[in-house]
Order: C-alpha cells, then sequence, then structure tokens
C-alpha cells in the first residue's frame, strides 16, 4: 500500500472538465474524509485529497473530474449538501419542485434551470436528493426528467433513500441513455448535512464514484463503495430498520419511565452513560420530554424506510418482528397528523389518557 497526496484547483467554472491524475482504481473501498482547508466561495478552492493505492505506478492513470454539477432536491438535506458544494467554490446549478427553496443557493451564486432534465443537459454531473420512490422515479424517468438531458460522458448519482428495485430502474434507465449511475443514501441527519459530514453507502459504475469522490467528501465524512446498485440501497435500509426500532423502544422506556414515577431524564443520564449509549438518545431525548419534535428527520421518512426495510426482508424470507411492530407504531403516529414532525415524535403513539 502506498500513500499518496493529490490536489487540483476547482478554480475554473467555465471549463467543462480538467484532469486529475490519480491512481489505478484499485484502491479500497472505505474513504475517510479530507476537508478542504477553506470553504470561502469568494477565492479559488484547492481540494487536498488523500488516496490510497494498492500500485506504487499511478502515471497510466488520469481522471476527469467534473466541473459541472447539478443538484435536484433541495429539503432538508438536499439544501445544505448543495450549499456546501457551492461555499466549496463549485460550479452548481439547482432545481427544486418548489422553486422558492432555490432562492437562497442562488443568492449564494447556484444557477437555476427550470427542470431536472435541463440540470442534467447542463451538468456533467447531477446529483438528487428527493423524498422517496416515487419522487426518485418521476424526477428521473419523468416526462421533464433527468433521462430526457442526460447521455455519454455525464453520470447521475442519486442519494435519495429509495430500495434496491426502484434504485435498479433507475439506474437502468440512466444507463439505457449512454451516462452512467451511481446510488449513494447517507447516513446522517439536518446536522451533519449542514457540517459535511454525512456518511455515503454507494454502489454502481466505479467509474462514476471515482469521479465525484471530492463532492463525496465535501459534503460528507466517509464513504463506503459497496459494489452492484442495490447495495448501497439496501445497507441504509438495513441501518434505518434499525433506527427505527430503537427510537420505538427507547420513546416505550422514556414513557414506561415517566407512567412509574421516575424523572425521564434521569433515564437518559443512566442510558447514556452505558452499554446502550447512543448519540440518537442523548440528542433527542430532552427534547422528546418536553414534547418537542424540531424536524430533522420527518417521521413519513422513517415510515417509508420500515415499509422498504421490511419489503427487503419480505423478499428474502427473514422474518423481522421487531421492525415490524415498529412499523406500527410509526403507522399510528401518521395517522395522528404527526408525518412532517421529527421521527422521535413517535412516541406519541404510546400516550395513553390513565
Ligand atoms: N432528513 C434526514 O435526516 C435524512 C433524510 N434522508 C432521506 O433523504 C431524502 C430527502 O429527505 P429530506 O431532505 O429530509 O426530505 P424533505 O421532505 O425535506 O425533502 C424532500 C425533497 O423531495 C422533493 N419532492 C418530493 N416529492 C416530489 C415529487 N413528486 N417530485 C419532485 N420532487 C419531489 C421535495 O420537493 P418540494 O420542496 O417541492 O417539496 C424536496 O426537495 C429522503 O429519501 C429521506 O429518507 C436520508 C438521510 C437523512
Ligand atoms: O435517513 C435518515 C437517517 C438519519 C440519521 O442517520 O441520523
Amino acid at each position: 500500500m502506498q500513500l499518496k497526496t493529490l490536489s487540483f484547483s476547482l478554480s475554473s467554472p467555465s471549463s467543462s472538465s480538467f484532469i486529475l491524475h490519480s491512481p489505478p482504481l484499485s484502491f479500497p473501498s472505505i474513504s475517510c474524509k479530507f476537508r478542504p482547508s477553506s470553504f470561502s466561495s469568494s477565492r479559488p478552492l484547492c481540494v487536498s485529497l488523500i488516496t490510497i493505492s494498492a500500485n506504487s505506478n499511478d502515471a497510466t492513470g488520469q481522471q476527469e473530474v467534473p466541473t459541472r454539477i447539478g443538484f435536484l432536491g433541495l429539503g432538508i438535506m438536499g439544501s445544505p449538501m448543495a450549499q456546501n458544494l457551492i461555499k466549496a467554490g463549485c460550479n452548481v446549478t439547482i432545481w427544486n419542485r418548489t422553486k422558492s427553496k432555490c432562492d437562497p443557493l442562488i443568492n449564494l451564486g447556484a444557477k437555476y434551470e427550470s427542470s431536472p432534465m435541463e440540470v442534467a443537459s447542463s451538468c456533467d454531473v447531477t446529483f438528487a436528493m428527493l423524498a422517496d420512490p416515487e419522487s426518485a422515479v418521476d424526477v428521473a424517468c419523468g416526462t421533464q426528467g433527468v433521462i430526457h438531458g442526460i447521455g455519454p460522458g455525464k453520470g447521475y448519482v442519486d442519494i435519495s433513500t429509495v430500495d434496491g428495485a426502484t434504485s435498479k430502474l433507475i439506474g437502468g434507465n440512466i444507463k439505457s441513455t449512454g451516462a452512467l449511475f451511481l446510488e449513494a443514501p447517507v447516513s446522517g441527519s439536518k446536522k451533519p448535512a449542514e457540517d459535511g459530514q454525512l456518511i455515503f453507502l454507494t454502489a454502481g459504475d466505479r467509474s462514476l464514484y471515482d469521479k465525484v469522490v471530492s463532492f463525496l467528501d465535501i459534503m460528507g465524512k466517509s464513504r463506503f463503495y459497496l459494489g452492484d446498485v442495490g447495495n448501497g440501497a439496501a445497507m441504509k435500509l438495513v441501518v434505518n430498520m434499525i433506527m427505527g426500532s430503537m427510537m420505538a423502544t427507547f420513546s416505550e422506556g422514556l414513557i414506561l419511565s415517566e407512567k412509574l414515577g421516575l424523572d425521564p431524564n434521569v433515564l437518559i443520564e443512566v442510558v447514556s452513560q452505558g452499554a446502550i449509549s447512543a448519540p440518537m438518545f442523548s440528542t433527542k431525548g430532552p427534547s422528546m420530554v418536553q414534547a418537542l419534535y424540531p424536524t430533522a428527520f420527518p417521521l413519513k421518512h422513517q415510515q417509508k424506510d420500515m415499509r422498504l426495510a421490511l419489503g427487503m426482508a419480505e423478499s428474502v424470507a427473514q422474518p423481522t418482528p421487531i421492525a415490524a411492530a415498529a412499523n406500527e407504531l410509526y403507522k399510528v403516529a401518521k395517522s395522528r397528523g404527526l408525518s412532517d414532525e421529527d421521527f422521535s415524535a413517535v412516541i406519541e403513539a404510546l400516550r395513553t389518557k390513565l
């Protein structure tokens, strides 16, 4: 193994691409973050990358780094992710169904196009961060969708949390145009998105992964390359299935401690010092005790992920009784009008009148 430091400049947004001399495509699948030294958008950005090469002869590899970046879907996650790209000096073109959400990013220097098709047509690589399978398919493959603007030499990176079948459908349509496809769902919520600390779970075209690592490293703290399309989606859904069940059982514990006359804040403290300590409990617990649910991860999306994870488990005949029970709780919470609250509002589904 050889450690190698590479530098390149993103200071020429008008050129369509530039060449980064890179190692062969054989470096390990797990990479850590190396942050740019500055996030000022007013001067050229120098990004330093350290890549691990299994081969000391790297003179053969030349990697084209895309310069025109598209970003579709500017919700809770997409907005700060696109903002980090803009602040890092990238040349970003945006689109969102609700146009008003584009305005703050346009003020930061983003270009705007009026459809996913036009964004894909004007960019080298287009990222998308959409709500669910339906919106991800519509934006990629609908009448004004990405497939009508993308083609050979371009790439599409779908960061939305969807199931493997949806990702394969989108990937197949993108690749039929001659473009490359990468699924790249993320772990980490609103704050990690703002702080550029997301964890990317990628799968698909390895050559596209290699082209976009510098952008993933602006938005995230680590990245995994997991092979064929569907593996990133599956990993994401397993993680979120665990998270959804954890939150449901944590909610039961908080409610039960209250009913028993215990101080739930003390419960949170006890949990935080023991083997089941988790950042999620410490950060969300105190607000839950106050019945406050400021939205970082909407409850409707958590229920969507439980539903998709259960479907995935069904497809391989794997029993997941805990997740199935937790899913029912999220469905009750949705029926009580809590869809747009943070998913920690699932605790409300457990409140009963004595
Ligand atoms: N929030 C979180 O903590 C995390 C979320 N995720 C996943 O990331 C994705 C986005 O999440 P988040 O940003 O929180 O969600 P939001 O609900 O805040 O944003 C959803 C985005 O999808 C767009 N959208 C929804 N329906 C359509 C449609 N039919 N056509 C076009 N665009 C549509 C919305 O547009 P509009 O503004 O017009 O409504 C918006 O841009 C989801 O898949 C979620 O599961 C992953 C990790 C963490
Ligand atoms: O999909 C949402 C994930 C939220 C998190 O990882 O904190």
